[in-house]
């Protein structure tokens, strides 16, 4: 890192002008490469104090608004934000201050405001960080909170959101031997099989990396491909497949997969991770809605609005409101009527979700039962190691959410659900 700090800082001060003010998502700007000039430990200091402010910006402003008559251009606004998270996370006030100081001064348009910028940040470094504690649980915006509290009630958002602040620890799952992942990396095996690790460094650093022992997924995301229970020499499709999580998991249990993905950038990841664990997959570029052929079983984890990763994702809820959900939804049900029809009959697929919306989950596959008299809900398919019965719904499906197995901390949301096609 820099001594002073101040080129990490100015480009998470950057990251939030682009989530906040732009509703660009993290992931997109981390893609497109807007960290890359800076050393990699600038570039890793300034997404984790741009996803921590994001974390906790419901109390960076409560903090600040004490301190200010009216807002500053956003710019310094996000200056401050990051600036008061620092210091309620117990970094030295000076650092701080300065660096922030020196980064609003450098600025073009800006340069006015380090008088203000000094003196606001010197009162939260005073008052902030013993006010951190008493204020509450930084809340979801309310486009998204409303439709949430309806669906799962207050107290379970109110545990969601506590999940949300406290952030993830890293999730991985084994090619093969899940216990000597955990012996070599540290961490420990969960109820359903995936290694949990509570503090990671680097990922590319960890012990079986290199040798693709295992790969980043999260314990939630694994569950889809234990309750499709791939068996060896099966053909089955993975549609809708990058980066290719599940792919690796359905190849490393001997099927033989084709994963398919419109998008080549997306589809590239799939072959790195494909390469580095030395599994197979036939690999298509193309619209899950035109894919052809017949399966023995079939993983559709739909494209969504990615609602039961806000933990990991904390720009979600800021950079977007709502207002594609409802293409999304129709997309769903596009991609649900065309896979079943490759699904040969007597076979399986599983319908799978990241979200925490039942018009994702739930509704879908009510309304799926409905269009398609040859379908049926197999719940037996739920019997897997660490599945908690109260976790299933009414019409046979799985709910996952962020505030299950929140002592061993949490887990994403997620809908899955086996549908079984009926016998010729
Ligand atoms: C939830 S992600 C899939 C995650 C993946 N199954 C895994 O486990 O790593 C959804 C994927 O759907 C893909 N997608 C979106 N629209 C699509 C379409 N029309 N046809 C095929 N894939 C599409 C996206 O590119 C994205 O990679």
């Amino acid at each position: 890192m820099s001594d002073t700090g101040v080129p990490a800082r100015r480009s998470a001060v950057y990251l939030l002008d682009e989530i906040l003010d732009e509703g660009r998502l993290m992931s997109e700007l981390l893609g497109a490469g807007v960290l890359d000039k800076l050393p990699v430990e600038d570039r890793a200091r300034a997404a984790r104090l741009a996803l921590d402010t994001l974390r906790g910006l419901e109390r960076a402003d409560r903090i600040l608004q004490k301190h200010l008559k009216k807002y500053p251009p956003s710019t310094v606004r996000n200056a401050l934000r990051v600036g008061t998270i620092e210091l309620c996370q117990g970094a030295a006030a000076h650092g701080v201050v300065n660096a922030m100081v020196e980064l609003v001064s450098r600025h073009n348009r800006y340069s006015h405001l380090k008088g203000l910028t000094n003196a606001v940040l010197r009162k939260v470094a005073a008052d902030g960080p013993e006010t951190w504690n008493t204020l509450r649980v930084p809340r979801l915006p309310k486009w998204l909170r409303v439709p949430l509290v309806q669906a799962w009630g207050p107290e379970a958002m109110a545990a969601m959101e506590a999940v949300h602040f406290a952030g993830a620890p890293l999730d991985l799952t084994a090619k093969a031997d899940a216990s000597a992942v955990a012996a070599a990396t540290g961490g420990i095996v969960l109820p359903s099989g995936s290694v949990r690790i509570k503090e990671a460094g680097q990922v590319s650093t960890m012990p079986g990396f290199e040798a693709g022992d295992w790969w980043v997924q999260d314990a939630a995301a694994a569950l889809p491909v234990q309750v499709l229970a791939p068996q060896p020499g099966e053909k089955i499709l993975d549609l809708c497949a990058a980066p290719g999580g599940k792919t690796m998991q359905l190849a490393a249990r001997g099927a033989h997969v084709t994963a398919v993905d419109d998008s080549a950038g997306r589809m590239a990841r799939v072959k790195d991770n494909l390469t580095r664990t030395g599994l197979k997959a036939q690999l298509i570029v193309q619209d899950a809605r035109v894919t052809a052929g017949e399966y023995d079983a079939i993983l559709l984890d739909a494209p969504c609005s990615a609602t039961g990763t806000i933990r990991r994702h904390p720009d979600l809820p800021h950079a977007k409101d709502g207002s594609e959900f409802s293409a999304l939804i129709e997309l769903q049900e596009q991609f649900i009527d065309h896979a079943w029809s490759l699904l040969k009959p007597g076979g399986r697929m599983v319908f799978c979700t990241c979200s925490l919306l039942p018009d994702e989950g739930e509704v879908q596959v009510d309304e799926a039962l409905l269009r398609h008299s040859d379908m049926q809900v197999d719940k037996a398919a739920l019997d897997v190691p660490g599945v908690d019965a109260a976790w299933r719904t009414v019409e046979g499906g799985l709910r996952l959410r962020p505030d299950y197995w929140s002592g061993l901390g949490g887990m994403d949301g997620f809908y899955i659900a086996c549908l079984r096609k009926a016998p010729a």
